[in-house]
């Protein structure tokens, strides 16, 4: 979801741009959005500083005009024999899902009518990746439309290692260069410190990968084709360059060349650059980066459990039918749901 100081500033341009006082310049403007999903992120921010993010705070929200849209597609287009499935999604978005009274709001027990439920990483890996052996017989639409999602960055990285392992092929390993920005901290932070750290955001000093496998954007290259969260399959890895194919968006099926570019990442107290292909492995992926994506079979790992407003509700609605996702849980069924219910109101 938007900043609301985006939101604000194109509220700016088209009242100068048009010469009008009115709100958007005078300007008919949609928005299309869901609160129960995840809030715009604030690095380290509380409830309230996420609150202040959220468009709801914005003095433009008075302004807006609320219609709402009664049919899950996703849902519908799977041929919804579930009925009950997209009311459990909506209740459990609000909130309002029945739960267990174990001292906290945010409990809430799973069942078969939301998600297959699992009790262990590899049942999760095997009933999204099966076959992973033989990953380079499947054509790209088949990768493109599974995914396993978690609230964390680090659960990601340890499936997508595992499943890395599990995949045939060579690996190809590439080193970043890191640099202090301000060439006087050279002598504060050594090269092998800079090179240990792990932002979120941006790709590891050693990123290793294999042709065959799913990868994502983590910056926007070449919109609309290429952008943050772009999806792609490795079809080369040349020692300056990564060929591979756009599985999806709106380029799904071209082919894309991906240079090395210097990132510099914005939650760190330490200014330094990082030269390194902008990109992950993406056979796992976070939940916060799912948004928006559908799914036709997918994982959801919630072993460390969801952690801020819509996670859970996010992840549960990537596809249109229960029997399409399978759900990784501690063995009492119950995993946290957090809901601001202010941001609902
Ligand atoms: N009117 C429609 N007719 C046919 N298919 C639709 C329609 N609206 C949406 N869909 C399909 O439903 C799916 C979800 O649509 P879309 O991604 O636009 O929804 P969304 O609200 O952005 O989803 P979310 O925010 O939950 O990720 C897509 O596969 C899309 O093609």
């Amino acid at each position: 979801m938007s900043h609301r100081a985006h939101v604000e500033a194109v509220d700016r341009t088209l009242k100068d741009l048009r010469s009008s006082a009115n709100v958007m310049g005078g300007i008919t403007f949609v928005f299309a959005g869901d609160f129960r999903q995840t809030l715009p992120v604030v690095n380290r921010g509380t409830r309230a500083d996420i609150m202040k993010a959220c468009l709801k705070s914005s003095h433009l929200w008075t302004s807006v005009q609320h219609l709402n849209l009664r049919t899950n597609m996703r849902a519908h287009l799977h041929g919804n024999t579930h009925s009950n499935f997209p009311q459990q999604l909506l209740k459990l978005g609000e909130g309002i899902l029945p739960s267990l009274n174990l001292g906290t709001d945010y409990a809430v027990t799973l069942n078969e009518s939301l998600g297959q439920i699992v009790y262990n990483l590899d049942s999760l890996i095997d009933a999204i990746y099966p076959d992973i052996e033989n990953l380079h017989q499947n054509d790209f639409r088949w990768l493109c439309c599974r995914a396993i999602v978690s609230p964390r960055n680090e659960t990601v990285n340890e499936i997508n290692n595992l499943i890395m392992q599990k995949v045939p092929g060579e690996v190809k390993c590439y080193k970043s260069i890191d640099t202090v920005t301000n060439i006087e901290d050279a002598v504060h932070y050594p090269q092998e410190f800079l090179n240990s750290l792990n932002p979120a955001g941006l790709p590891p000093h050693e990123l290793s990968l294999k042709v065959g496998t799913p990868i994502m954007l983590l910056r926007n290259l070449r919109p609309p084709n290429m952008c943050n969260g772009t999806r792609l399959l490795i079809k080369e890895l040349k020692d300056n360059l990564i060929v591979a194919k756009i599985i999806t968006g709106p380029a799904a099926g071209e082919l894309a060349h991906i240079p090395r570019i210097p990132m510099i990442p914005t939650d760190l107290p330490i200014p330094f650059k990082r030269l390194q292909f902008p990109v992950k492995i993406s056979f796992a992926l976070t939940i916060n980066k799912s948004q928006g994506q559908t799914f036709k079979l997918v994982g959801i790992d919630l072993r460390k459990e969801c952690f801020t407003h819509g996670q859970l509700y996010v992840a549960l609605s990537r596809v249109g039918a229960p029997d399409h996702q399978y759900i990784l849980l501690p063995e009492n069924n119950i995993t946290s749901n957090v809901v601001y219910r202010e941001a609902l109101q």
